[in-house]
Order: C-alpha cells, then structure tokens, then sequence
C-alpha cells in the first residue's frame, strides 16, 4: 500500500520532509500541502499534488490518508484536534503545542479517539547513536545512571523571528524528551542559571545553562547556545554508578592543511540528524499505514511543554519550579512486551 499524506507548512523543514517522502522512502506519495504562503506550497509539491487553500481542507480531503505538520508551533493545537477529529494519523514538528491546556486537549481528543494518532517530532530518539546510548544504559553493566550531560548549540537562529523565550520553549524541548526516554524518568523540576550574555546575538537571552531534575533523583544538566558560531553541535555524555556512556564524535572526513587536521561539524539540524529524520518517517509511514502512530506521543509533547513552562517560570523566579503531571493515560502506556522489543532490556541494577 503506498500512504497518500498532505503537508501542512511548507517552509524549511516542511520543504526537507516532502524531499525525504518523495525521493528517499518508499510506501509514501505527497498528494496535497498547504501554506498561508500559497505560492510557497505551489513550489514545494510534486507534480500532480493538490495545493489546498486551509489545513481543515486538507485534512478533510478524501485524497489525503494522513498528515505532517510543519507550521508553526500555536498553529499545531488546531490541525492536531482536526486530524484527531478525522481518524486520521498524523505527523507533527515539534514542539507539539505552547501551552499546557493546549496538550491536555490533544491528550483527551486521542483517548477520546480510542487510539494513538499523534506521532511528535522528537527525531532524537530515531537516532543510531542515541538508540546505542539507551541500550548501555537500560542493559545495566554501568549501574543506575546519575546524571545526563545534553548539550545543545546552534550556530546562529534567525533574526527576528526566534524569540527570547524560545530557546526554553523551542529548543529545549528535544533535551528534556531525550533526557526523560534515556533515563525512562520523568522530569519533577527545573532551574534556569543565566551565565553572561553572548555578544554575538545582543537581542537575544543566550546562553542557558537548564537542570532538569528527574523522578528518581538523577539530575540533567543542559547546555542551550543559540549562537555559538561554529556549528550545529549535540552531545550527550550519562554518568552511571559503574561507568559513563556517551554519543560518539560524528565520523566526518578528516581534513589536514596549513590550519591544521580537523573535521567538518554540521551545519544544522538537517545534516546532524538526516539519517534520525529518514528512520522517523520510515517507522511512521508503517505505523500510518495501519491507522495508528508509533514513538513519541501527545503525552510527550505533554511532557515537553511542562518542561518548557517551568523553564520559563525559573528564568522569573530564579529557584527550583516543580512539575506536576495529569496521571498516564493508558494508552500512552507501552506494552512491556514492546519497549523490551524497541529499546532492549529493561532497566537492573548491575549485580541484580
Ligand atoms: N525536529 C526538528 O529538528 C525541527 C527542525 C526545524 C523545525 N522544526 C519545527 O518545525 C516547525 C516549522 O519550522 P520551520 O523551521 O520549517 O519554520 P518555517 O518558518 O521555515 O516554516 C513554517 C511554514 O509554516 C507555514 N505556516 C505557519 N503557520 C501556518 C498555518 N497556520 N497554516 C499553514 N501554514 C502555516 C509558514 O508560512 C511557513 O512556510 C516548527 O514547529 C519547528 O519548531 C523541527
Ligand atoms: O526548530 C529547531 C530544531 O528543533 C532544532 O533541532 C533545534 O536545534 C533548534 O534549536 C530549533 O530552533
């Protein structure tokens, strides 16, 4: 069967995924988009696609199997509950909403729906390395893990357009889910420490240095520049009981000259995390197909907004801001049988 999906937003990633969809995965055609920017739509879709004038009309076309939204952030709460409201799976950029009655919302349309629609793009957790970095840690040999070191740099955001309160609200987001599947834990409160400001971006409140306190009492420190010049850099480092994990160096190719040997670093995210972006359609395609969603879930686009709530309400306070969390919805629960499948044994103490 080969998937008819629609896009919604068709600026640089929106435009990214139509390319993966249509020239690097197979079992998926793009049959419509749309963009408040019709002509931006128009340019972004294959031959033969439907250029719609709304989401709701794409959404509801009969062409249109299932949905990726790439707009905005506020936009996503009504597209969501629109595609939720037509049975149909969908695909959504993080982060999943802005606000925390926004994801309860989404959370109550699925349960009320009877199954997982919701796929958030949290494209981390397709991520081979990141993939090894859970498996050492869930098979046990390090012990119990104490602390996540995330780091989290881009190069430069744009002007005018990535907002003060984005960085804990939009870039954030991917070191708090990252850190809550690692370590198969919640996040119970957050701290902000605001180091001296960076010159390269005088407009902007960057960097943040964030403490992500998890259920079991291990803490995460993440580091978010926005601006740090030299490239798209992630890394992560989990210090265990018996021993530390972490992401390896990218292979890239070895460069040696007058300046010296040194190798390329991406970027952006398009480059860093191409391969994480094909693995995250390829695994939703399948579950699309079969009228469902798989990974990420509403509940952790739930999650991750708490998280960036209470990020923004400690750059106010200056203290800890506790988390409190609606109790898990069954449906959001994974089947042990599953997780086992998906992220390899369960978690035991080294000995046990
Ligand atoms: N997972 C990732 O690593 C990753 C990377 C980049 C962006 N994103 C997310 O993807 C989303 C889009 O980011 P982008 O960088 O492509 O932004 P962008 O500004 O380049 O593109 C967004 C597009 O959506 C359109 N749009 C906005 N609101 C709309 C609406 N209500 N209806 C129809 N079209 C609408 C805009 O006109 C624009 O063309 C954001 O939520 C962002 O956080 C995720
Ligand atoms: O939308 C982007 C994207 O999510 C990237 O992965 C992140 O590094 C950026 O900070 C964010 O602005």
């Amino acid at each position: 069967m080969t998937l008819s999906v629609g896009v919604i937003g068709t600026g640089m990633i929106g435009r990214d995924h139509i390319r993966r969809l249509t020239q690097v995965l197979s079992g998926v055609k793009i049959v419509a988009a749309t963009d408040i920017d019709r002509g931006r739509a128009e340019a972004a879709v294959p031959d033969g696609a439907e250029v719609f004038d709304t989401p709701r009309a794409l959404i509801q076309s009969d062409k249109v199997q299932a949905i990726v939204i790439c707009s905005w952030g506020p936009a996503h709460e009504e597209q969501l509950l629109a595609c939720i409201a037509a049975g149909k799976p969908v695909f959504c950029e993080k982060p999943m909403v802005t606000s925390e009655a926004a994801a309860l919302r989404v959370i109550e349309a699925e349960i009320a729906s009877g199954r997982r629609l919701v796929q958030v793009g949290f494209m981390r957790r397709f991520d081979a390395d990141y993939r090894r970095l859970k498996a050492v840690i869930n098979g046990g040999t390090l012990g119990a893990p104490l602390m996540y070191h995330s780091v989290h740099r881009n190069a430069s955001v744009p002007a005018g357009l990535y907002t003060s309160e984005m960085p804990l609200n939009d870039t954030l987001v991917h070191d708090a889910d990252i850190s809550r599947w690692l370590l198969s834990d919640e996040i119970t409160g957050v701290e902000v420490r605001l180091p001296r400001r960076s010159r390269q971006n005088e407009e902007l409140r960057d960097p943040h240095l964030v403490l992500l306190h998890m259920g079991s009492g291990a803490i995460v420190d993440v580091e978010i520049s926005v601006n740090i010049a030299y490239g798209y850099d992630i890394r992560g480092e989990v210090s265990c009981e018996l021993g530390v994990a972490a992401l390896p160096n990218r292979p890239a190719t070895v460069i040696s000259d007058a300046h010296g040997i040194r190798q390329a670093i991406p970027e952006d995210w398009r480059e860093r995390f191409i391969e994480a972006y094909d693995q995250e359609f390829r695994e939703w395609i399948a579950a699309a197909a079969a009228g469902t969603a798989t990974g990420p879930s509403a509940w952790d686009g739930y999650a991750a907004t708490l998280t960036a709530d209470a990020a923004l309400r400690a750059v106010a306070s200056g203290g800890l801001e506790r988390i409190s969390m609606i109790e898990k919805p069954r449906l959001y629960e994974i089947p042990a049988v599953l997780a086992a499948e998906q992220f390899g044994a369960p978690f035991t103490r080294a000995g046990s």
